[in-house]
Formats: C-alpha cells, sequence, structure tokens
C-alpha cells in the first residue's frame, strides 16, 4: 500500500504495506512518530483484513488490492524473454502486461542484472507500439548538458560545436517507446525539464523558442531506491510521481532461488549448450550451488557464469570470480535498520569500495578504468566525485 500525502499531516513517504508470503507487512523509512496499525507500531505490526492505521492525525483503513489470477497468484510465468516461477516475478509479469496493455508512464526498480532494460524491451513489443521506434537513453552516461541535447535534440548553433539541426530522442521515438536508463542519475537541472515533458507531452530542442508537441511513451528504470532519493533530496517528488504511474519492483536473485533452476536453462540453451552440457548444467547438485550463491549482480552475474562453466566445460562452483578466487565474504548487515536504509547504505558502500578498487587498478587512468569495467567515462567521473574521489 503507497500513501501520497493528499492530507497536510502525512509525509510524503510516510510508510508503506506490502503482502509478503506470511501476510501484510507493514515498512517506514524511519520512524514516524505517530503511526500504528491497531494500536501496534506500525513497524512492528501485521496488518490483518479490516485493520486500521493510525499516521498522526489521519485514520485510514489499508484495504487489499487483488493481483494476479483466479487463485490469487501471479499468473505468467514468462514476459518477452524473461522467466520465473516465484510469486514475486510473476507479480511482476503480471504488471508488465498490464503495462504493455496502455500507455502510461512506467518505472522499473531493481537492482543491476535484475532484467529491467529486457523488461523494457518486452513491455514495447508486448504493446501497440511495437513496430514503432524504442530509443534507449542512459541518464547516468551523459553531463547534463550533452544529454539534455539528446533527449530534446538542438538548433543549429545553439552552443559551441552544434555546427548543425539535432533531432533528439524524444522527437525521434515519436509514436514509439523511449526508455530513460538510470533515471535515478538524472542531473538535478534536467529534472524539472523532463518533468515538463511528462506533464505537457511537448519538447523544445536547446536554442529554440517553440515547443513541438510528442507521442511517446516513457518506460524508466533505476538501480536506486527512488523513493528514498525523493526522501534525501536528491530527486525531485513531482518528478518521481510523474514516472511512477505503474511501478514494477524486479526482485533480486537471491530473493528467488526458486527462479534459478528454470532461468538457468533459459539461458543454457540461449547460449547453445548441448544436450550433455545442459544434463551436467541443470543437474539438481549443481543447481542447489547456484541456488546458495548470493549473486551481487543477479541474473546477469549468473549468465557470466554459466557463459564460463561452458567456455571451461565444467560445473564451476558459484562462489568462484571471474578471475578464478573466492569472491569476499559477504558484509555484515545491520538489521535494526530498515530494508530500504540498509540496502541503500550497501549499495553506497560497494560503489565506493568498487570505483576504489577499479581507479587502484588501473593506476588511477579514469579512462582506461572505465573501459576495462564497461561503464562511461563521464558516469565513472560522477561516481568518483559523489565518493570524494576526485574533486
Ligand atoms: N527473469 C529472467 N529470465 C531470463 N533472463 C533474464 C531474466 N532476468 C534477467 N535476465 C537476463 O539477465 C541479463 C541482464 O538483464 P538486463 O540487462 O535487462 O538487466 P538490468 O536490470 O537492465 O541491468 P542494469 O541495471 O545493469 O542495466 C540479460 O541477459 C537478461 O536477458
Amino acid at each position: 500500500m503507497k500513501l501520497s500525502n493528499e492530507e497536510a499531516a502525512v509525509s510524503r513517504f510516510h510508510c508503506e504495506m506490502k503482502t509478503e508470503r506470511k501476510g501484510a507487512r507493514a515498512r517506514a523509512p524511519d520512524e514516524r512518530p505517530g503511526t500504528f496499525v491497531d494500536g501496534v507500531r506500525w513497524r512492528l505490526s501485521r496488518p490483518r483484513r479490516g485493520s486500521s492505521a493510525s499516521l498522526g492525525h489521519v485514520s485510514v483503513r489499508p484495504e487489499a488490492r487483488e493481483e494476479g489470477g483466479a487463485h490469487g497468484l501471479p499468473e505468467r510465468a514468462a514476459f518477452g524473454d524473461l522467466v520465473a516461477t516465484s510469486a514475486s516475478a510473476r507479480a511482476s509479469f503480471d504488471r508488465m502486461a498490464c503495462a504493455a496493455a496502455c500507455h502510461a508512464t512506467v518505472l522499473l526498480e531493481g537492482e543491476t542484472g535484475t532484467g529491467k532494460s529486457r523488461a523494457a524491451l518486452a513491455i514495447h513489443r508486448a504493446g501497440t507500439r511495437a513496430s514503432a521506434p524504442f530509443l534507449v537513453v542512459d541518464c547516468g552516461a551523459l553531463p547534463a548538458n550533452l544529454l539534455e541535447s539528446e533527449l530534446f535534440g538542438h538548433e543549429k548553433g545553439a552552443f559551441t560545436g552544434a555546427i548543425q539541426r539535432r533531432v533528439g530522442a524524444f522527437e525521434e521515438a515519436d509514436g514509439g517507446t523511449i526508455f530513460l536508463d538510470e533515471i535515478g542519475e538524472l542531473p538535478a537541472e534536467l529534472q524539472p525539464k523532463l518533468l515538463r515533458v511528462l506533464e505537457n507531452r511537448e519538447i523544445r530542442r536547446l536554442g529554440s523558442n517553440t515547443h513541438q508537441a510528442v507521442n511517446v511513451r516513457v518506460i524508466a528504470a533505476t538501480h536506486r531506491d527512488l523513493r528514498a532519493e525523493v526522501e534525501a533530496g536528491r530527486f525531485r517528488a513531482d518528478l518521481y510521481f510523474r514516472l511512477a504511474v505503474v511501478g514494477i519492483p524486479l526482485p533480486a536473485l537471491r530473493e528467488r532461488p526458486e527462479d534459478i533452476p528454470l532461468i538457468a536453462e533459459r539461458i543454457l540453451v540461449g547460449l547453445g549448450a548441448t544436450p550433455e552440457q545442459l544434463a551436467s548444467l541443470t543437474a539438481p547438485e549443481f543447481l542447489a550451488q547456484l541456488q546458495h550463491a548470493a549473486w551481487p549482480g543477479n541474473v546477469r552475474e549468473l549468465r557470466n557464469h554459466l557463459e564460463r562453466c561452458l567456455v571451461f566445460q565444467s560445473a564451476l562452483p558459484p562462489a568462484m570470480s571471474a578471475s578464478g578466487v573466492m569472491a569476499p565474504a559477504p558484509r555484515a548487515v545491520d538489521a535494526s535498520l530498515t530494508y530500504a536504509e540498509s540496502r541503500r547504505r550497501a549499495l553506497e558502500e560497494f560503489e565506493r569500495d568498487y570505483v576504489e578498487a577499479l581507479l587502484k587498478l588501473h593506476g588511477g587512468k579514469v579512462s582506461r578504468a572505465a573501459a576495462a569495467a564497461d561503464m562511461d567515462r563521464v558516469y565513472l567521473y560522477r561516481l568518483l566525485r559523489r565518493h570524494g574521489l576526485r574533486s
């Protein structure tokens, strides 16, 4: 359950109620005063049908929204080329199917490698815009001025170096879909501009005085917890609400190990595994090993691992990293924090450790480090600045 702040007394993301396997569960970004369910503090509560909640001076009665098929279970075991058996992934597939049937703006949220890009393409292909263009713009890959021109285009002479007029992605995707990847990285100065486009469905090229209408479906994705970014003042709340008309979470692989056999088989077939290789790499003992691994890089990492197994003709243990050394031990977690806060901190820590180690490995050469990590150089600079590793 999401609560917007229609009531002045409730903060924007006051709290959330989710249905999990063991029943409903409430969570709040931090301890909000005066937040109770049936008289029990929100975070400790287990809401039931008919529970009533108080948020400061506001009372609400949460209602379960039925999703899924006749038996309450989400129905789809596949969407596009994504496959899954877990209830959480299937629920996401159901939402993707709903999204494909309309033109509403979609926000895909999930860790790296959970399938956001594939999901965006599959939503486009399953909808009425399938024969029109599907354009991808990585919002984390370019500095603000270049990104603005990439999105909205520019007129000749709009800035030094603009030697000719350029059509932006919104115009190019007219009639189709634009996929704004890593929307959480959208520079602050572009956030109000994108908001205006989403509200008015018209764009203005850089250096032009006139607006022109565009008919584009927007799908955005982020690996960040965008609500936490809004809470921290790094992402505009009004833009978030415009983007998250249909919010689709993509669960991390470690939260749904039951999906691993089906996904592994799909990947192996796609990689052209022989029947012998398929039999060895889908043997129950090997699959059990895969199911016990953490997969911080999610399905992409699983895919890379299986590809490595095919290359080396061996069912390699999943804890071995690409270089053949054991992966580092998982970090200790502080379970007294909320899941969102704990995850945000872990991601920040990982980002910092990664870029620091990457730069060290490449002798401080940013371009070389970016190329080796398959990252855009500008994006790497941004991460380095964000973590105080470059001024
Ligand atoms: N449920 C799934 N079934 C089969 N393959 C999957 C599934 N989820 C992800 N994949 C595969 O995992 C790989 C990574 O997916 P994708 O690039 O869409 O992830 P992403 O979330 O967009 O990652 P990033 O945030 O790093 O861009 C792709 O090869 C994709 O086909």
